[in-house]
Protein backbone atom coordinates (compact mmCIF):
# COMPACT_ATOMS: atom_id res chain seq x y z
CA UNK A 1 0.00 0.00 0.00
CA UNK A 2 1.49 3.27 -0.81
CA UNK A 3 2.84 5.48 2.02
CA UNK A 4 0.10 8.31 1.24
CA UNK A 5 -2.97 6.07 1.88
CA UNK A 6 -1.67 3.75 4.44
CA UNK A 7 -1.67 7.58 6.47
CA UNK A 8 -5.20 8.32 5.13
CA UNK A 9 -6.26 4.90 6.14
CA UNK A 10 -4.71 5.67 9.70
CA UNK A 11 -6.05 9.40 10.28
CA UNK A 12 -9.07 8.49 9.10
CA UNK A 13 -9.20 5.14 11.97
CA UNK A 14 -7.74 7.76 14.28
CA UNK A 15 -10.83 10.44 13.70
CA UNK A 16 -13.56 7.72 13.66
CA UNK A 17 -15.62 7.62 16.94
CA UNK A 18 -17.67 5.29 18.76
CA UNK A 19 -20.95 6.76 17.34
CA UNK A 20 -19.39 6.70 13.82
CA UNK A 21 -19.17 2.69 14.51
CA UNK A 22 -21.89 2.44 15.35
CA UNK A 23 -23.71 4.19 13.23
CA UNK A 24 -21.82 2.09 10.40
CA UNK A 25 -23.44 -0.99 12.61
CA UNK A 26 -26.73 0.18 12.53
CA UNK A 27 -26.81 0.76 8.65
CA UNK A 28 -25.97 -2.57 7.92
CA UNK A 29 -28.51 -3.73 9.34
CA UNK A 30 -31.41 -1.91 7.72
CA UNK A 31 -33.07 -4.35 5.53
CA UNK A 32 -31.63 -7.60 8.11
CA UNK A 33 -33.67 -9.61 9.94
CA UNK A 34 -36.17 -7.80 12.87
CA UNK A 35 -36.07 -11.14 14.96
CA UNK A 36 -32.10 -10.69 15.11
CA UNK A 37 -31.70 -7.20 15.43
CA UNK A 38 -33.60 -4.53 17.33
CA UNK A 39 -32.40 -1.74 14.78
CA UNK A 40 -33.50 -3.18 11.89
CA UNK A 41 -36.80 -4.00 13.77
CA UNK A 42 -37.53 -0.16 14.54
CA UNK A 43 -36.03 0.27 10.98
CA UNK A 44 -38.27 -1.65 9.50
CA UNK A 45 -41.56 0.00 11.24
CA UNK A 46 -40.86 3.45 9.42
CA UNK A 47 -40.12 6.86 10.79
CA UNK A 48 -42.79 7.72 12.57
CA UNK A 49 -41.76 4.53 15.01
CA UNK A 50 -38.41 5.65 15.05
CA UNK A 51 -39.41 9.62 15.50
CA UNK A 52 -41.56 8.38 18.56
CA UNK A 53 -38.99 6.16 19.99
CA UNK A 54 -36.39 8.40 19.72
CA UNK A 55 -38.97 11.04 21.49
CA UNK A 56 -39.41 8.52 24.69
CA UNK A 57 -36.03 8.44 25.10
CA UNK A 58 -35.41 12.42 25.05
CA UNK A 59 -38.22 12.27 27.42
CA UNK A 60 -36.48 9.64 29.70
CA UNK A 61 -33.58 11.36 29.84
CA UNK A 62 -34.53 14.54 30.86
CA UNK A 63 -36.70 12.58 33.78
CA UNK A 64 -33.36 11.97 35.05
CA UNK A 65 -31.71 15.31 34.07
CA UNK A 66 -34.74 16.89 36.55
CA UNK A 67 -34.39 14.29 38.99
CA UNK A 68 -30.78 14.46 39.34
CA UNK A 69 -30.11 10.65 39.09
CA UNK A 70 -26.67 11.72 37.26
CA UNK A 71 -26.05 7.58 37.19
CA UNK A 72 -29.18 7.33 35.11
CA UNK A 73 -28.92 9.98 32.99
CA UNK A 74 -25.60 8.09 31.77
CA UNK A 75 -27.67 5.07 30.28
CA UNK A 76 -30.49 7.10 28.88
CA UNK A 77 -27.95 9.12 27.06
CA UNK A 78 -26.77 6.82 25.87
CA UNK A 79 -30.38 5.49 24.80
CA UNK A 80 -30.86 8.94 23.62
CA UNK A 81 -27.58 8.86 21.58
CA UNK A 82 -28.33 5.33 19.91
CA UNK A 83 -31.81 6.13 18.81
CA UNK A 84 -31.06 9.26 17.09
CA UNK A 85 -28.88 6.97 15.10
CA UNK A 86 -31.37 5.02 13.95
CA UNK A 87 -33.26 8.07 13.17
CA UNK A 88 -30.39 9.20 10.93
CA UNK A 89 -29.99 6.22 9.20
CA UNK A 90 -33.87 6.08 8.52
CA UNK A 91 -33.80 9.79 7.14
CA UNK A 92 -30.71 9.20 5.23
CA UNK A 93 -28.36 11.71 7.14
CA UNK A 94 -24.53 10.11 7.89
CA UNK A 95 -22.58 11.34 10.78
CA UNK A 96 -20.26 13.10 8.98
CA UNK A 97 -22.57 16.09 7.76
CA UNK A 98 -23.56 16.42 11.40
CA UNK A 99 -19.86 16.65 12.68
CA UNK A 100 -19.28 19.17 9.62
CA UNK A 101 -22.40 21.54 10.67
CA UNK A 102 -20.50 20.93 14.47
CA UNK A 103 -17.36 22.04 12.74
CA UNK A 104 -18.97 25.01 10.84
CA UNK A 105 -20.62 26.27 14.46
CA UNK A 106 -17.37 26.19 16.07
CA UNK A 107 -16.02 28.76 17.88
CA UNK A 108 -19.12 30.90 16.97
CA UNK A 109 -21.03 31.79 20.42
CA UNK A 110 -24.70 30.69 20.37
CA UNK A 111 -25.02 34.20 22.12
CA UNK A 112 -23.93 36.31 18.90
CA UNK A 113 -25.51 33.67 16.20
CA UNK A 114 -28.91 34.47 17.76
CA UNK A 115 -27.70 38.48 17.48
CA UNK A 116 -27.02 38.26 13.89
CA UNK A 117 -30.11 36.79 13.00
CA UNK A 118 -32.31 38.70 10.72
CA UNK A 119 -34.99 40.29 12.80
CA UNK A 120 -38.64 38.34 12.79
CA UNK A 121 -40.76 40.63 11.44
CA UNK A 122 -44.00 39.01 13.29
CA UNK A 123 -41.97 38.47 16.34
CA UNK A 124 -43.56 40.03 19.42
CA UNK A 125 -40.41 40.41 21.43
CA UNK A 126 -38.10 43.56 20.59
N1 LIG B 1 -26.99 0.86 21.60
C1 LIG B 1 -27.88 0.05 21.34
C2 LIG B 1 -29.12 0.05 22.05
N2 LIG B 1 -29.60 0.85 23.04
C3 LIG B 1 -30.83 0.39 23.32
N3 LIG B 1 -31.14 -0.68 22.55
C4 LIG B 1 -32.34 -1.52 22.57
O1 LIG B 1 -33.48 -0.73 22.46
C5 LIG B 1 -34.58 -1.47 22.99
C6 LIG B 1 -35.43 -0.51 23.77
O2 LIG B 1 -36.48 -1.23 24.33
P1 LIG B 1 -37.90 -0.62 24.49
O3 LIG B 1 -38.72 -1.58 25.28
O4 LIG B 1 -37.78 0.78 24.98
O5 LIG B 1 -38.42 -0.52 22.99
P2 LIG B 1 -39.14 -1.58 22.07
O6 LIG B 1 -38.60 -2.97 22.29
O7 LIG B 1 -39.00 -1.05 20.67
O8 LIG B 1 -40.62 -1.53 22.60
P3 LIG B 1 -41.92 -0.82 22.01
O9 LIG B 1 -41.73 0.67 22.10
O10 LIG B 1 -42.09 -1.29 20.59
O11 LIG B 1 -43.00 -1.31 22.92
C7 LIG B 1 -34.00 -2.59 23.85
O12 LIG B 1 -34.19 -3.83 23.17
C8 LIG B 1 -32.52 -2.22 23.91
O13 LIG B 1 -31.68 -3.36 24.01
C9 LIG B 1 -30.11 -0.89 21.73
N4 LIG B 1 -29.93 -1.83 20.74
C10 LIG B 1 -28.75 -1.83 20.08
N5 LIG B 1 -27.73 -0.93 20.35
C11 LIG B 1 -26.46 -0.96 19.56
O14 LIG B 1 -26.77 -1.35 18.23
C12 LIG B 1 -25.96 -2.47 17.87
C13 LIG B 1 -26.76 -3.34 16.91
O15 LIG B 1 -27.85 -3.91 17.62
P4 LIG B 1 -28.87 -4.87 16.85
O16 LIG B 1 -29.48 -4.05 15.75
O17 LIG B 1 -29.90 -5.30 17.86
O18 LIG B 1 -28.08 -5.99 16.32
C14 LIG B 1 -25.59 -3.15 19.18
O19 LIG B 1 -24.40 -3.88 19.06
C15 LIG B 1 -25.43 -1.95 20.11
O20 LIG B 1 -24.12 -1.40 19.93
Amino acid sequence: MAKELLEDKLSQSADETILDRLYNVVQARKGSDPSLSHSARLLSRGTYKIAQKFGEEAVECLIEAVAGRKDLLVGESADVLYHLIVLWVDAGVTPDEVWAELRRREGTSGIAEKASRPKDVFSKKD
